[in-house]
């Protein structure tokens, strides 16, 4: 029987008060994590999803804040060398991290929170957190992932081929993590998600 457990920080925690749970969701990009993210934060409000920053530039719609922090590069450097990231981690060119304060201040206060990050990341985190409860995302097949990244068109074809190729390498990794799910069907996978989070 699969069982989601508290973490276990590196901060003083109040022992007397529910500790919340870390949930990470990965999984090559273009596989729809960022998809089920959103439907899953429609459905649950009371899920804490943790706004990364990163160096990427902004796609278009995308806000300051809510989709990311964008910061430069020297700015993300001088944040790591701060300590300020959970995790943190360099993917298709640019760097992605983890706000740690956030993150932890909210998982002591008892929320389920949620980090949707890269596989480094998603390593470096279940390190650090043995009680983290993981997820991995595949696509039904990688013609099929190739299509999903296309049809975003948000991504120059250089930024594309990238992504393909770490996809390859990221979805040998999907064993290690504690439950796999196809988004084949986006239903089918939002229920399969929600049944590991919510039982
Ligand atoms: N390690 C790490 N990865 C992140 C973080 N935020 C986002 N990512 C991941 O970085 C990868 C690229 O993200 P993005 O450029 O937004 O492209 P997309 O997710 O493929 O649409 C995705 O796999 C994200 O899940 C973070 O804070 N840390
Ligand atoms: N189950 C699904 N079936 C078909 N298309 C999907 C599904 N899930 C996501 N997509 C589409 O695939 C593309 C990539 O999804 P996105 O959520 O941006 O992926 P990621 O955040 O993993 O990079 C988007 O155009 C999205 O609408």
């Amino acid at each position: 029987m699969m069982q989601v457990l508290p973490i276990q920080t590196d901060v003083p925690t109040k022992e007397s008060t529910s500790p919340g749970r870390l949930i990470v969701l990965t999984g090559p990009s273009g596989v729809g994590k960022g998809t089920l993210m959103q439907e899953l934060l429609k459905r649950h409000p009371e899920l804490y999803y943790s706004v990364s920053a990163t160096t990427r530039s902004p796609r278009p719609g995308e806000i300051n804040g809510e989709n990311y922090y964008f910061t430069s590069r020297s700015k993300f450097e001088q944040l790591v060398s701060q300590g300020e990231f959970l995790e943190w981690a360099e993917f298709a060119g640019n760097y992605y991290g983890t706000p740690r304060e956030a993150v932890l201040n909210q998982v002591q206060s008892g929320k389920l929170v949620v980090l949707e990050i890269e596989l480094k990341g998603a390593r470096q985190i279940r390190a650090s957190f043995p009680g983290v409860f993981s997820i991995f995302i595949l696509p039904p097949s990688l013609s099929e992932l190739e299509s999903r990244i296309r049809g975003r068109a948000q991504d120059s074809e250089e930024a594309i081929a990238r992504r393909l190729k770490s996809a390859e390498a990221e979805i040998q990794a999907a064993e290690e993590f504690d439950v796999q799910i196809v988004n084949d069907d986006l239903e089918n996978a939002l229920q399969s998600i929600e049944s590991t989070l919510f039982r």
